[in-house]
């Protein structure tokens, strides 16, 4: 079957995004990690669907799969994406969109310059909710990796994230450390592995080893966690820039039980036909 897809990026984060809205087509596990490929598929970090709601008071369902083939509660990145995509199909011509997801409604905006602002929802720190295997909440927890014993923040937005503070992110040990703290046990749906720079309490640097997709270019919900782990330690203000190797973002939270506010932007790179 041959179908219609846009290939999208949010700050070098890239999606493959495919309508079924207008178009009926059903994917599975298997199709996607096919299509992820970058040598004999299209290649992406994670595919978004666009759905029909299940829910006659949200605009759209939103499913997301990572290139490995599972599919996962949020993207924070893709959700800027998405809402481009609607409104530039023009499958709808609201200002704020309502969004079902795994995890919960999201609601996305495009402002006047283009930047898309998206309501992310209230973190989860409650260890089971996570889930991340430890008798109490805190800040931190001990962890072992290669051999160390370090601190992590855990956090979930919908999708679990552990959170690491290190000196530089240009020398952090994200090749060696990701993966082995993506399938920690402490971590029993494994997670996205967050390693943060403070730079002031206004400012960090972040790189994301993502679940299911490896280091990506930038990682929206892994932007949010961040600021999350970093206002648990008393090392960040309410309004923090997060620079990720593939761009800024600009991450916003009152605080505990408030949701994150996330502002970026969304870009379309070119649209395609596909044999799925
Ligand atoms: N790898 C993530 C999903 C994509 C999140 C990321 N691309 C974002 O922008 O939030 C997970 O398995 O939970």
């Amino acid at each position: 079957m041959l179908v219609r897809f846009t290939k999208m990026h949010g700050l070098g984060n890239d999606f493959l995004v495919l309508d079924t809205v207008t178009q009926k087509v059903k994917v599975n596990s298997a199709i996607v990690s096919r299509l992820a490929d970058r040598n004999f598929g299209v290649g992406f970090d994670q595919m978004l669907i666009v759905e029909p709601p299940t829910n006659p008071d949200m605009d759209f369902r939103y499913r997301i799969f990572n290139a490995d083939g599972s599919e996962v509660e949020h993207c924070g990145n893709g959700a800027r994406c998405f809402a481009k995509f609607v409104r530039d199909k023009r499958l709808t011509a609201k200002e704020t969109i309502a969004v079902e997801t795994q995890k919960g409604p999201i609601y996305l905006t495009i402002n006047e310059d283009r930047q898309v602002i998206v309501d992310m929802g209230v973190p989860v720190l409650e260890p089971q909710q996570i889930p991340f295997s430890a008798d109490h909440q805190a800040a931190t927890y001990p962890i072992d990796v290669a051999g160390q014993t370090v601190q992590i923040s855990a956090v979930s937005m919908g999708n679990p994230h552990g959170v690491l503070v290190v000196d530089t992110v240009d020398k952090a040990p994200v090749e060696a450390w990701g993966p082995a703290l993506e399938s920690h046990p402490k971590f029993p749906a494994k997670a996205n592995i967050g390693f943060m720079e403070v730079i002031s309490g206004a400012e960090i640097r972040l790189r994301v080893y993502e679940r299911g997709a490896g280091e990506t270019k930038a990682c929206g919900t892994g932007a949010c966690a961040a600021v999350v782990a970093g206002r648990l330690r008393g090392l960040l203000d309410e309004k923090v820039t997060v620079h990720l190797p593939g761009g800024t973002l600009l991450i916003e939270w009152a605080g505990a039980g408030e949701p994150l506010i996330m502002t970026g932007p969304a870009t379309t790179v070119y649209e395609g036909q596909i044999f799925i």
